[in-house]
């Protein structure tokens, strides 16, 4: 493995560079290589986190039935999409607690109420918060929904300056692209004059196309997610470490029950690489649940902490492994864990003469990814 990769690797801010260095020695199997050491990981701080627990909080805003329950239910609880045209509107705060790779809480909000209020606990809302998603009907009229995201924003830059503000475009879907391109730009040039209006900058705001009939709504929580894992820069250099050493165009790491990707190598991804990854993650994982992992549901819970259970099902049990091709690309599918699963898009070129060596790269991967995500 060439040292370039090291050297081509983006200035990791936030990210002790020793424990970089470590984990990628350890990766290219280097003689000087330590094993990673708790002591070398780096604490799990979330940019707003007091606590310091790693367990980043996600909040839904918007206005009333602009989507947020049905985004919440159908990413975190696979309710299939038309069946959110039954769901109730949110009456108080609901609070889930979700338990994969790393812990999180998704808090869904009310519609209709303003909670930057003094008469709301402020601190209890936005004190701890990883990222803030707003989320604006895009086929309803939406300048009241932006003018109430640009108060929320102003108040936040004053107030808590360090919260990641995420914008979903949401119900995309139906929408002609000509239609789709202008409400986008619409909305993000209001956002932009009234906060420069207003003095403040765009700052920590960023826009994305969602809707729940299609892979927009994952691509878009696996960005806001990445956002939010401290360890993203190693991540992504192993995985495009990875890439280099093995020939592959393109690889994932995916959350299986949610379908989100923590991480992918630094080339540059399209939506058609995530499509066709997540379709055969699905696929896969599917199949794999007769006889592999036991994977319950992400577990969601109301205003408890839910205890973690145990983890049960073929823990040692070989995990699975998949080389197939697929839309003319061969596809590598391994599992690392009982929450995530590799996947690497290949080329058209068969990798089955290298496979031993792609085998054994990844079996490294996945030794240094039990390291960072001990659990
Ligand atoms: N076409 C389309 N409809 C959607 C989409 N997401 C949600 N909806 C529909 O929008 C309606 C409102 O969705 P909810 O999830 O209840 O909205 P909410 O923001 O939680 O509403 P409140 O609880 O009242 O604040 C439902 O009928 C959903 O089926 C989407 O991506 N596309």
């Amino acid at each position: 493995m060439g040292d370039e990769n090291l050297h081509q690797s983006p200035p990791i801010s936030n990210v002790d560079q020793s424990a970089q260095q470590t984990l990628i020695r350890y990766l290219q199997d280097l003689p000087e290589a330590d094993k990673p050491s708790a002591s070398n990981a780096p604490s799990r701080k979330t940019p707003n986190s007091r606590a310091n627990d790693g367990k980043p909080r996600l909040l839904l805003m918007g206005q009333r039935r602009s989507g947020k329950s049905s985004i919440s239910s159908v990413v975190f609880h696979k309710l299939p999409p038309p069946e959110t045209l039954y769901l109730e509107t949110t009456t108080r705060i609901k609070k889930e607690y979700m338990h994969s790779f790393m812990d999180f809480q998704v808090w869904d909000f009310p519609g209709h109420l303003n909670y930057t209020d003094p008469s709301f606990d402020t601190e209890e809302i936005f004190g701890e918060i990883g990222a803030l998603i707003w989320v604006i009907d895009a086929q309803d009229d939406f300048f009241d929904a932006v003018t109430k995201l640009n108060e929320l924003i102003q108040y936040l830059q004053e107030n808590y300056p360090e919260i990641i503000v995420e914008v979903f475009i949401h119900k995309v879907d139906g929408l002609s692209d000509d239609y789709l391109s202008d409400t986008y730009q619409i909305i993000v040039d209001r956002v932009q004059d009234e906060l420069e209006d207003s003095g403040h900058p765009l700052g920590n705001v960023s826009f994305h196309r969602t809707s729940i009939y299609d892979h927009s709504i994952y691509e878009a929580f696996s960005k806001v997610i990445q956002k939010l894992i401290f360890e993203i820069g190693p991540l992504e250099s192993l995985l495009t470490t990875l890439c280099a050493n093995c020939k592959m165009e393109k690889a994932y790491l995916f959350d299986v029950l949610s379908k989100i990707y923590i991480a992918s190598d630094l080339s540059p991804s399209d939506s058609s690489s995530y499509e066709i990854s997540s379709e055969y993650v699905d696929l896969v994982v599917d199949i794999s649940e007769i006889y592999g992992w036991d994977r319950n549901e992400l577990e969601g819970g109301d205003t408890e902490q839910i205890e973690e259970d145990p983890e049960v099902g073929n823990q040692d049990a070989e995990s699975l492994i998949v080389l197939e091709k697929k839309n003319g690309s061969y596809l590598y599918l391994k599992e690392i864990n009982k929450y995530l699963a590799l996947i690497c898009i290949m080329g058209d070129d068969s990798p089955t003469d290298r496979k031993a060596l792609i085998d054994y790269n990844v079996g490294v991967f996945q030794e240094t990814l039990k390291q960072i995500f001990p659990r």
